[in-house]
């Protein structure tokens, strides 16, 4: 669980983060959607532990960042998985080394044990033995799942997900989408995904927050934002045909 009480943050006269509050559970799939610009991948580094917010809480599992130790700030920061946006692979390291990265650099395992969870987390992902191809040799949509390997190797309690979504056809997009959702229910994960995607929104939106401008200016989840009344929203959720398919078929009571 992680609960953000009034996060401010700025870089010079740019307010970006304008005293957001959000409530992020565990075991669900929580968006984060909002235009261009409106502080979506601000606020997910501040979750992260990457920018240092002016003013605000964050806490996790009830406790807040900053009272946090140095011991415990690490500790917290080995609890973290990250999908970043594009996947983020070394390019010049194989998927075994990509995905057996954060073991080497944050844990003591011994390489046989190292060895057996990458082999497990690419099973997990389900991904074959593709332990020596380099990620120039694998499509797009295996490299997403290479970068979901990664992030769930340590086997984290918070997982981000930056726009993991991003340049794949729709029907890989919805693969990943739902791989994320499986692996957040049954390793009960706090999963917070920053995107722009309205069908991932309508699939795996179990907790969406709708940020303007650095403003909460919504909260809810699939089922109920198409009755938003919030009309910025509802002309960022139009932008998408699917949208418009959902409302019409709930007009008609379909
Ligand atoms: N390190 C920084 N220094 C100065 N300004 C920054 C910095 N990081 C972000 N910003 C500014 O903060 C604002 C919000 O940026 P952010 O990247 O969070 O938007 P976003 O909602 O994620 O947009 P997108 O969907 O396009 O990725 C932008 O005006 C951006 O230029």
């Amino acid at each position: 669980m992680i609960k953000v009480k009034d996060l401010c943050k700025s870089f010079g006269d740019l307010d970006v983060l304008k005293g957001v509050n959000a409530e992020f559970e565990k075991g669900k799939t929580n968006l984060i959607i909002g235009q261009s610009g409106s502080g979506k991948t601000v606020f997910l580094k501040c979750l992260l532990g990457l920018i240092k917010p002016n003013s605000g809480v964050i806490e996790y599992n009830g406790k807040a960042y900053k009272s946090f130790s140095k011991e415990e700030k690490r500790e917290i920061s080995t609890q973290m998985g990250m999908v970043f946006q594009g996947g983020a692979l070394f390019d010049s390291m194989t998927v075994g080394e990509n995905v057996v990265f954060p073991l080497k650099m944050l844990t003591k395992m011994s390489r046989k044990d190292r060895e057996k969870r990458v082999d497990e987390v690419l099973d997990r992902v389900n991904l074959g033995d593709i332990h020596d191809k380099l990620p120039s040799e694998i499509s797009g949509g295996m490299q997403k799942r290479v970068s979901i390997a990664r992030a769930i190797v340590n086997r984290p309690n918070f997982l981000f997900c930056d726009e993991p979504n991003s340049g794949l056809d729709p029907r890989t997009a919805s693969v990943i989408d739902n791989l994320i959702q499986e692996i957040t229910h049954e390793y009960d994960i706090t999963t917070v995904i920053n995107t722009h995607d309205m069908n991932s929104v309508f699939e795996i939106g179990e907790n969406i927050i709708y940020l303007e401008n650095g403003i909460k200016a919504w909260e809810g989840n699939k089922d109920n934002i198409y009755k938003t009344d919030n009309k910025k929203l509802t002309d960022f959720v139009y932008a998408s045909n699917l949208f418009q398919k959902v409302r019409i078929t709930q007009r008609r009571g379909l």
